[in-house]
């Protein structure tokens, strides 16, 4: 089947991933869609863009995009709100389908685009508005939709997250980390909608509308930054046992719905109170469900490009005509299942935990660590304990670097024939989920 032809205006941070991610991954991606992905035109404000855009038509003007008759798809990600509006509304009068990454745009303009896009037939997706690489949107959409949605609260600006991270932990102050994540790309191009509260408001009005059944509404969102606070406060609040977080807090009451973004103490203990820098997390508390939880990068080229791409997927399954093959069942079309072989547990890789019970002699460790390093294993740490009074034995912990199963097995058989070395080596996998 030919390739779906998409149009992307906004070659930025977005924009660039977006495309280096469909041409890296074009092939795995294809099998995921049933058709290949093909960018056939892109509107950009430089003329010699810095990704390698060979036998794709470039235009400074992204009507151009949006009134090509060859394309099917626009990604929308120049930002903002009136051109973007004007871009997406003619895209859909024109009958594309549309994926856009601009809360901004959803937040505000987004009743006035579903209304004209279910007129024209044609989809518009948004997962990479809110919360970046996190499928939120298809989780409370899809994969929560047995539940009354009680709540959701989340941190949902990467670049707000990233300086409150960097303010606490290193003692840097905001304007350094602020300039830090617009180099970084994180930051919206007036970075006030950032500190002040605005991106997160737009995110939470998208998200309220998919949880609660609810119109957009951003003018009713109570909205407060992190401008305001100060460090003393950061300390204060840890000296009770408190982390301060952005939240985004949506929450259904008797009397209607809280809507509203603002610092927050939240108990250290909690997992979200720990999400640092500009990772992001959404809580979701459902009735059947109870509370769950979701993590992941909430701003930069690659994670938001992964929820462009993926909604692109989306689009073009829909856009399949064989019903069977719209969500194939194991993600893959049937047809493009492959032969990865699953490897033995002798084949595959981790760091280890062994605990060695030694007699208390001079150069068991030396031995120990030739045995090791003959078969290429790094230790990464080393404990050695008291004599235990029971049985005279020194209880010896290592921790290696990450090694093949195969490796571990013979140096463990090697070690236990050492004369110095009583009964069985303890073995415990290590993983470091970084
Ligand atoms: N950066 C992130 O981490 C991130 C994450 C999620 C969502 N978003 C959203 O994605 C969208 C894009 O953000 P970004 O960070 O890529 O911004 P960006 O400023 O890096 O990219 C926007 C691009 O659009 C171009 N552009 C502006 N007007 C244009 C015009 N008239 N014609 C052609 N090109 C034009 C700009 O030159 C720029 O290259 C925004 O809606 C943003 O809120 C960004
Ligand atoms: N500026 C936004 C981008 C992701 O939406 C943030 O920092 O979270
Ligand atoms: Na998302």
């Amino acid at each position: 089947m030919n390739p779906v032809k998409v149009g992307i205006c906004g070659l930025g941070t977005v924009g660039g991933g977006t495309f280096n991610v469909l041409k890296r991954n074009a092939a795995e991606i294809a099998r995921r869609a049933g058709r290949g992905i093909e960018v056939v035109q892109i509107a950009s404000r430089s003329a010699k863009p810095q990704y390698d855009t060979t036998g794709v038509a470039l235009t400074s003007d992204p009507f151009d995009v949006v009134n090509n008759p060859e394309i099917d798809i626009v990604v929308e990600l120049i930002g903002g709100y009136d051109l973007a509006r004007e871009l997406v509304m003619r895209a859909i009068e024109n009958g594309k389908h549309v994926v856009t990454a601009n809360k901004a745009l959803i937040a505000v303009h987004g009743n006035e685009i579903f209304a004209h896009a279910r007129s024209k037939g044609v989809m518009v997706a948004f997962e990479a508005s809110v919360a970046g690489g996190i499928p939120v949107i298809k989780a409370i959409r899809e994969g929560l939709s047995a539940n009354r949605i009680n709540w959701v609260a989340g941190i949902i600006n990467g670049t707000g997250n990233f300086i409150l991270s960097e303010m606490r932990e290193k003692g840097r102050t905001f304007e350094d980390v602020l300039a830090e994540a617009q180099a970084l790309g994180y930051a919206e191009a007036d970075p006030t909608f950032d500190v002040e509260g605005i991106d997160a408001a737009h995110k939470l009005t998208i998200l309220a509308s998919i949880a609660f059944g609810i119109p957009l509404q951003f003018d009713k969102a109570f909205t407060e930054g992190i401008t305001k606070l100060t460090i003393a406060d950061v300390n204060y609040a840890e000296q009770l046992g408190y982390r301060i977080k952005h939240l985004g807090v949506a929450r259904r009451t008797e009397q209607g719905i809280e809507l509203r973004v603002h610092p927050t103490l939240i108990p250290e203990e909690r997992l979200i109170a720990n999400v640092n820098g500009v990772m992001n997390a959404v809580m979701v508390n459902g009735d059947a469900v109870g509370s769950t939880l979701y993590y992941g990068a909430g701003a930069g080229q690659e994670p938001t490009a992964s929820a462009v791409v993926a909604d692109l997927v989306d689009v073009v399954r829909v856009l399949t005509s064989d019903p069977q093959n719209r969500v194939p069942h194991l993600a893959f079309q049937p047809d493009s299942l492959s032969d990865l072989p699953i490897l033995p547990i002798s084949d595959c890789e981790s760091a280890y935990y062994l605990r060695i019970q030694a007699k208390d002699h001079p150069g068991v460790l030396a031995q120990v660590a030739s045995i090791l390093s003959a078969r290429g294993i790094n230790i990464e740490s080393i404990m050695q304990k008291e004599v235990e009074e029971q049985d005279g034995l020194v209880p010896m912990i290592l921790l290696t670097h990450e090694v093949k199963e195969q490796k571990i097995d013979d140096a463990i058989t090697a070690l236990q024939q050492l004369k110095d070395i009583v009964g069985e080596v303890v073995r415990i996998r290590v993983e470091y989920l970084g």
